[in-house]
Formats: C-alpha cells, sequence, structure tokens
C-alpha cells in the first residue's frame, strides 16, 4: 500500500473505461473511438447516446427505434410536475430543483429498486427515462418560475430542438436547435471528470442509478466544475456594465487573487477542443446578430490570460456566450450542461456496474493522537 498522497486524485488511474479518452497535451477527445469534431459536426445528441450506452453508432432503424423510445418518455408524471410547480414557487436555485426533481423520478419508475440495481436492460430503461425527462423539467421549472404554464413535450421534434420549443413555445430555427444539439453532443461525456466519478463511487456502493444521477448533478454544480458556465456569462456582463476593458477587469480580478471562471483544466494543458468549436459558434451567432460584443470579450479574456498565465479557455468558456446569445437564461447554463451529461453519467454507471469494486480511498491521518478521554466539566 503506498503512502504518495495524491491531492485531487490528481492523474491517479482507477477504472478502465471504453466511453472517453482525453489526451491534454494534444486537446484532442474522442468518444469511443470518435473525435468530438467528427460528432459535433455529424451526429444527434440521441445518435451520441446511444453510441454512449449501447457501444456503437446506431443503424438508420436503429436510430429510428431509440428516437421513439426516447421520445415516449418524455412527459413527467402529474406529481413530480406539481413537485417542479413547489420548487419554482420557492424560487430555488435551478441546480438545486433539478437535482431534487431527478432523484424522486424514481418513485414513478417500475424499474426502481435497490434490490437488483446492476440488471443492465432496466439500468438502460432507466438512463432513458432520465435523459428525456430531465429537459421536461427543467423547462417546466424555467417557465413556472416566471408564472408561465409549462409546455408539453412535441414526438415530432428531436432532444435539442424539443427542449427549446418546451422553453420559449416556441419552436427553434435550424440554426438554433442545430448549434444545441451540437453544444448537448459536446458535453456529453468527458472521462472521470468529477461529477462522473462521483456517480460511479455511488453506483460502486450498489446503489441505484437515480441515486448515483442525484449524486452527480450535486456534483456538478460547483463552481470549479459545471458551474463555471454560469459565473463566466456573469462576468461577462460585470465586465459589460464597469468601465473597465475586458483586460483590465481581468488583470484587476488576477490581481485580487480571483479564479477566472473557463480558464484551466486539470487534463487539458492546450485549449480544450469543446471550447474551439463553441467559439466558433459564439462567434456566427454574433456575426448573425451583427453584433459581436460578447464574442470580443470572450477573445480579448482568453489572448490575455493565455498570454499571462498560460491558462486555456475550457468547454464552460465559449458555452456562455454561445448560450447567451441563444436567449437561454443564465441560471440555467449549468442545468443544461447536466441535461447532456447525464449520458455519459448513466453510461459510466452501466460500465462500474458491469466490473464493480467498491470505491474507497484513504486519507493520511495527521490528527491528534494517544488523547486521553476528558469528563464533560472539564473540556
Ligand atoms: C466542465 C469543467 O468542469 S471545466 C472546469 C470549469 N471550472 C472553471 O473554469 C473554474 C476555473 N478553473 C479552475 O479553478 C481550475 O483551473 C480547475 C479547478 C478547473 C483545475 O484546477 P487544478 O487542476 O486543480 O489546477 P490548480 O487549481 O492546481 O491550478 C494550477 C495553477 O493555475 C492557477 N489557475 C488555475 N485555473 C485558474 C483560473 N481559472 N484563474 C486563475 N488562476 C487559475 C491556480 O491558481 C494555480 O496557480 P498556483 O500554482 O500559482 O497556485
Ligand atoms: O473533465 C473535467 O475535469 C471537467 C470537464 O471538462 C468536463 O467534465 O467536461
Amino acid at each position: 500500500m503506498s503512502d504518495d498522497l495524491k491531492r485531487g486524485l490528481e492523474g491517479v488511474l482507477v477504472a478502465e473505461s471504453e466511453l472517453s479518452h482525453i489526451d491534454g497535451d494534444a486537446g484532442k477527445l474522442v468518444y469511443r473511438g470518435y473525435t468530438i469534431e467528427d460528432l459535433a459536426r455529424n451526429a444527434s445528441y440521441e445518435e451520441v447516446v446511444y453510441l454512449l450506452w449501447h457501444g456503437e453508432l446506431p443503424s438508420r432503424s436503429e436510430l429510428e427505434t431509440f428516437e421513439e423510445q426516447m421520445t415516449a418518455e418524455r412527459t413527467l408524471d402529474e406529481d413530480v410536475l406539481d413537485q417542479v410547480r413547489t420548487l419554482a414557487d420557492a424560487d430555488e436555485v435551478p441546480m438545486a430543483a433539478l437535482r431534487s426533481v431527478v432523484s424522486s423520478l424514481s418513485a414513478h419508475d417500475d424499474d426502481a429498486t435497490f434490490e437488483d440495481v446492476a440488471d443492465e436492460e432496466a439500468n438502460v430503461r432507466k438512463a432513458r427515462r432520465i435523459t428525456s425527462k430531465i429537459p421536461t423539467a427543467l423547462a417546466a421549472f424555467n417557465r413556472l418560475r416566471n408564472g408561465e404554464e409549462p409546455v408539453e413535450p412535441r414526438e415530432d421534434l428531436g432532444h435539442a430542438a424539443n427542449f427549446l420549443y418546451m422553453l420559449n413555445d416556441e419552436e427553434p430555427d435550424e440554426v438554433l436547435a442545430e448549434t444545441f444539439d451540437m453544444a448537448l453532443v459536446l458535453h456529453a461525456d468527458h472521462g472521470l471528470n468529477a461529477s462522473t466519478f462521483s456517480a460511479m463511487v455511488t453506483a460502486s456502493t450498489l446503489s441505484d442509478m437515480h441515486s448515483a444521477v442525484t449524486s452527480a448533478i450535486g456534483t456538478l454544480a460547483g463552481s470549479l466544475h459545471g458551474g463555471a458556465n454560469a459565473n463566466v456569462m456573469k462576468m461577462l456582463k460585470e465586465i459589460d456594465e464597469s468601465d473597465k476593458n475586458p483586460t483590465k477587469w481581468v488583470t484587476d480580478a488576477l490581481e485580487e487573487g480571483r479564479r477566472v471562471p473557463g480558464f484551466g483544466h486539470r487534463v487539458y494543458n492546450v485549449k480544450d477542443p469543446r471550447a474551439k468549436i463553441l467559439g466558433e459558434k459564439s462567434e456566427e451567432l454574433g456575426e448573425a446578430a451583427g453584433d459581436m460584443k460578447w464574442y470580443d470579450y470572450s477573445v480579448a479574456i482568453e489572448e490575455y490570460i493565455t498570454e499571462e498565465k498560460g491558462l486555456a479557455p475550457n468547454v464552460d468558456f465559449y458555452s456562455a456566450s454561445t448560450y447567451y446569445q441563444m436567449g437561454i437564461p443564465v441560471d440555467i447554463y449549468t442545468p443544461i450542461f447536466a441535461m447532456s451529461r447525464v449520458a455519459g453519467w448513466t453510461a459510466h454507471v452501466l460500465e462500474q456496474y458491469e466490473d464493480n469494486r467498491l470505491i474507497r480511498p484513504r486519507a493520511r491521518y495527521v490528527g491528534p493522537t494517544d488523547q486521553t478521554f476528558p469528563d464533560i466539566d472539564e473540556r
């Protein structure tokens, strides 16, 4: 047993996985051997989900069947919708609302059990239901907190387009639907990131799929992980409202010891390939709107931080200005990340159950030893 301390488990190999691979020096990401660039350009989110869960890309007929199965699970049970309403009325934080709702989905899932948690077919069905229902719950939550009634899912729209439709009560145009679909593809999996690892730890105790996804949502919410996308947009807006240019604002922030959201990564030593693709999308959206402000601020910050700190943008940096220009509310950026990443979480949970070993590391004890228990009146 080694006594080397690996803080944050940095670089520690804890599992074998066939799902995704990151080459942090080359800035390359693949899902099951397909490059992220190829998938972003050619695959729909549904195709990527199928790839992650079933090991290969679907044929046309397999995809049709899969899309029908996903579509059939979109509707929320009335009780769950009531819970969404209650959370919206309480003005709950969107990630917390999502965490609570996903947890309670098990109450209405016939496959939910703590008995036979590793049943693969049941787990794929549960993963399908959770993945299909998250967009409905999130769109309904956003509408209800704004005093609007939820919009029923449509069967003739894909996963991405249907979400935007339910969010806005308006069918998105092709550019918006395709951009959003691509964003979902880009966020679907990413090795053993913290939230995925969290899901795996939960599954490794032979707890169930709903618990694993609930753990993962809680983990994604933090500002060092998925929560950074909303913080990037808050920063861009703060810059816009200040009398400083982006470079000055960031210089001051760094001098105050603040971290700049959307920069740095545990695995990438170069620019995240997803940030490159999202940066292009952000630029295209700016050009289409005739307003390059958000993209220009982002580029100025990227140039400065790369030069000054040697840090490159991660996925959260350009997703922020992309979503903003699509009219998506800032505080649901991280729930949208979850809406996509649920594919990866559940795929890793399936892998974990397949070859399970309890995940249980150790801490080096540095506390006091040999203490004598004092009587309560002597403390
Ligand atoms: C989807 C995702 O989860 S992508 C990541 C999203 N998170 C963010 O964008 C938040 C900002 N980024 C960060 O906080 C970090 O880069 C992390 C958490 C992502 C990675 O952190 P780690 O691998 O633990 O690197 P670590 O925190 O040791 O940083 C190394 C050095 O770079 C600095 N650094 C890293 N990121 C940043 C940043 N965004 N702004 C300023 N300095 C930074 C650290 O201060 C540290 O400097 P030091 O050695 O002088 O103390
Ligand atoms: O891999 C990580 O540590 C964080 C990340 O980029 C992701 O989860 O997409």
